[in-house]
């Protein structure tokens, strides 16, 4: 898809906090029009923050979020421009399905068919005249991507959207959310946990991790990343050494043995400024999980055994 300076979304420099806790952190990324970018994060590091500032709905402390070069509240048609999953459980719950998606339809302006059409497609026919909130969780969830989708908006935003759906709608979600970007040349933002599963639909990957992006591109490039591992002489040398460039970086405690995030000409020339004596350095080309794991370790890591009889 051909790209202009002033075409997808950009994210700069956002930041917020909350009371003391700085939940994002100057966040900035770009989803180039006509892509599916994955947003992922740990519990807590601040996903849908993030999400939520893009559209206004949280007031960030500092930084800016425009739609093919135009901020939220200065969209001519927002509903058109935007559409955003953001909590499924957010709909009037006295209120039936149908109604639920015809008042998403006046509020974007869009014709009343729009609804029927929806119902037909999200397979919601059966729970048109239901209360949302009697509604299961997966159609809870296809309600709320129906409101996202019933103004046929340019961009995307969607928090989680497979939680709670079938494997048969997950599939026809994720074939739409690609179609849509890769044939309309807008953008799809996508919050998810689900790793592996995005890999097989994105096109780029934010990950966010204690409010701070930790890595934004393609997930190609993300695959095909060459780490260096290292067994230094003297550890603490080439720990402080990392440490202080902000480079990542793990230690197996076994052996000593460091992962670091940078390929292994580079670590061999800090190693050569540094004076630093490697007993072993080689390259290690480590998978998408392997690199989210250590991009976000340490936030709310579970560990332990919560089923200990002591
Ligand atoms: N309105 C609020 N007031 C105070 N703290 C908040 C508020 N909203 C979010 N937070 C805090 O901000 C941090 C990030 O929350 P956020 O919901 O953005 O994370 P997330 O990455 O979406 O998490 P999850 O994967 O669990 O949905 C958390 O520590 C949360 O407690």
């Amino acid at each position: 898809m051909p790209q202009t300076p002033d075409t997808g979304i950009r994210v700069r420099g956002v930041s917020k906090t909350y009371g003391v806790k700085r939940v994002l952190d100057d966040v900035s990324f770009d989803i180039p029009a006509g892509t599916v970018t994955g947003l992922l994060g740990p519990n807590g590091s601040g996903k849908s923050t993030a999400m939520r500032t893009m559209l206004g709905l949280t007031i960030a402390d500092a930084g800016s979020t425009t739609f093919d070069g135009v901020l939220f509240r200065d969209l001519a048609q927002p509903g058109r421009t935007v559409g955003a999953l953001l909590d499924p459980g957010a709909h009037h719950p006295g209120r039936s399905v149908e109604d639920t998606l015809a008042t998403a339809a006046i509020l974007t302006g869009s014709p009343r068919e729009r609804v029927g059409e929806l119902i037909a497609t999200l397979g919601l026919a059966s729970a048109a005249r239901r209360r949302f909130g009697a509604l299961s969780l997966g159609m809870k969830q296809r309600v709320a991507l129906a409101v996202a989708l019933v103004g046929r908006p340019r961009h995307l935003i969607l928090d989680e959207p497979m939680n709670g759906l079938d494997i048969e709608t997950g599939d026809w979600l994720r074939s739409t959310l690609v179609h849509h970007a890769h044939t309309t040349g807008g953008c799809v933002l996508v919050s998810t946990h689900l790793l592996q599963e995005l890999q097989t639909f994105a096109d780029r990957i934010v990950v966010l991790s204690e409010g701070a992006i930790r890595y934004s591109g393609e997930v190609g490039d993300l695959t095909a990343e060459k780490n260096a591992t290292a067994i230094a002489a003297d550890t603490d040398l080439l720990r402080r050494a990392l440490t202080t460039r902000g480079i990542p970086f793990s230690v197996r405690p076994e052996d000593g043995r460091f992962s670091v995030g940078i390929d292994p000409r580079s670590l061999s020339e800090i190693c050569i400024a540094d004076r630093i004596v490697l007993d072993e350095l080689a390259e290690d080309r480590e998978s998408i999980s392997d690199l989210y794991r250590r991009l976000t370790r340490g936030q709310y890591r579970v560990e332990g055994d919560v089923f200990d009889p002591r």
